[in-house]
Order: C-alpha cells, then sequence, then structure tokens
C-alpha cells in the first residue's frame, strides 16, 4: 500500500520517536511506500529512515520554500509549487493516510483531508496515530462538533483514532479491501 503520512518535522523526544519508529518498521517490513513531505528533518527523518531501514520504499512531495530540506538521494521525489498543490499531490500518490503527531502543519494537512471526506470528494482513509494521547484534545472537539449538529456526517465515518501503529495500518488495510478507497487508487493486494 502507499501510504501518506503527515507528521512533525520536529525533533522530538523518545515518547514520540519511539512509537513512530515502530510504525516506520511496520510499513518497511510489509513492503509499504510511505508518502512523505519529502523533508530531512525531525520526526518526518526518523520515519524515512525507519521505512528505508526495514525495506520500504519513499515517495517525497516537497514544496519549493522548502526543497532545501527535502531528503538527498530519494529517486521518487516531486517538488510542488504551494502548499496547496503539495496536499493535493500527496492525496493523490497514497491509497490511505495516516496522522502521526505535529504541529500546525500536520493540522492543516489532516483538516484539509477531513473536510474533503466530509463533502465526499475522497473516500481515501484517514487514521490518527494518537500516540500518548497527544490528540485527545482534537478528538474532544470534533466529538462536541459531532453532538452539536457541526458535522454533516458521524465523526466515525470521517477519521479513525488508533492507540497503536499495528492497529492504525490494520484499519486502512481493512478499509481499502472492503472497498474505503477513492480517486482510482488501486487495489489492495500486499499481505501486512
Ligand atoms: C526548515 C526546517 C524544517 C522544515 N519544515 C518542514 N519541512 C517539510 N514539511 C513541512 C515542514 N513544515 C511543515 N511541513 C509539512 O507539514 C507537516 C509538518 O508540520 P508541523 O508543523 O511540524 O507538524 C508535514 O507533514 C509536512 O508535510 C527546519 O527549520
Amino acid at each position: 500500500m502507499k501510504i501518506c503520512v503527515f507528521l512533525s518535522a520536529a525533533d522530538l523526544d523518545e515518547r514520540y520517536t519511539a512509537p513512530a519508529r515502530e510504525f516506520a518498521e511496520l510499513l518497511g517490513r510489509g513492503g509499504h511506500t510511505l508518502v512523505w513531505g519529502g523533508s530531512d528533518v525531525g520526526l518526518m527523518k526518523v520515519v524515512a529512515d525507519g521505512v528505508e531501514r526495514a525495506g520500504g520504499t519513499l515517495c517525497g512531495v516537497s514544496v519549493g520554500f522548502l526543497a532545501h530540506v527535502a531528503r538527498p538521494g530519494v529517486a521518487d521525489m516531486v517538488t510542488a509549487g504551494d502548499l496547496g498543490a503539495r496536499k493535493a499531490l500527496l492525496l493523490e500518490k497514497a491509497d490511505a493516510v495516516v496522522v502521526l503527531v505535529g504541529g500546525t502543519g500536520t493540522l492543516d494537512e489532516m483538516t484539509d483531508l477531513l473536510e474533503l471526506r466530509r463533502h465526499g470528494l475522497t473516500r481515501k482513509p484517514l487514521v490518527v496515530l494518537n500516540t500518548a494521547g497527544y490528540y485527545d484534545g482534537l478528538r474532544s472537539q470534533l466529538e462536541r462538533m459531532e453532538a452539536e449538529g457541526f458535522l454533516s456526517v458521524p465523526l466515525a465515518e470521517l477519521v479513525h483514532f488508533a492507540r497503536t501503529g499495528r492497529e492504525a495500518l490494520d484499519h486502512v488495510t481493512r478499509r481499502l479491501r472492503a472497498g474505503g478507497r477513492g480517486d482510482g487508487a488501486p487495489t489492495v493486494t500486499e499481505a501486512v
């Protein structure tokens, strides 16, 4: 599968790097492709290193003003003109999206996809890996939106919150096998 990962560009401590490394290893060992923002910094680098080390493939989508921190030596690397184009390319190249811990960049990418899913513009699965309860606050906010009628579709249809990388990958696999892909993404044949 081609899994797009939105995640922090910051240097983080073991509480966050260890689960991210574990998820990267799952992707690599499963022979999956990591589609990511292409940068060789922070948690983005931790995950790219881990996927490559475990035998997976990298597909980067950098953006002009961050091209100087793009990971060198990645055969499948493109550079988008702006952040909007980059988000569209990241989604186009992936079968599903998993969100790891991150800041406003990650939040921007995630909410963009939530909105596309809410309007039925993509059916590509979205999973949030809620490491150390990092996204508990976001989850509460979304639940309040749902309870008070701000969402037009059930929250469970928009996003799945997973506690572990394995749970995140299993969810994506189940969704894709059940026909949850959209936008002409390929059929899932790989074992995970
Ligand atoms: C130049 C430095 C860091 C480079 N910053 C980024 N590199 C690549 N991609 C980025 C960067 N900042 C945001 N993004 C995208 O958003 C997500 C990470 O943002 P966050 O705010 O850190 O969560 C990530 O998925 C990228 O696609 C060092 O100064």
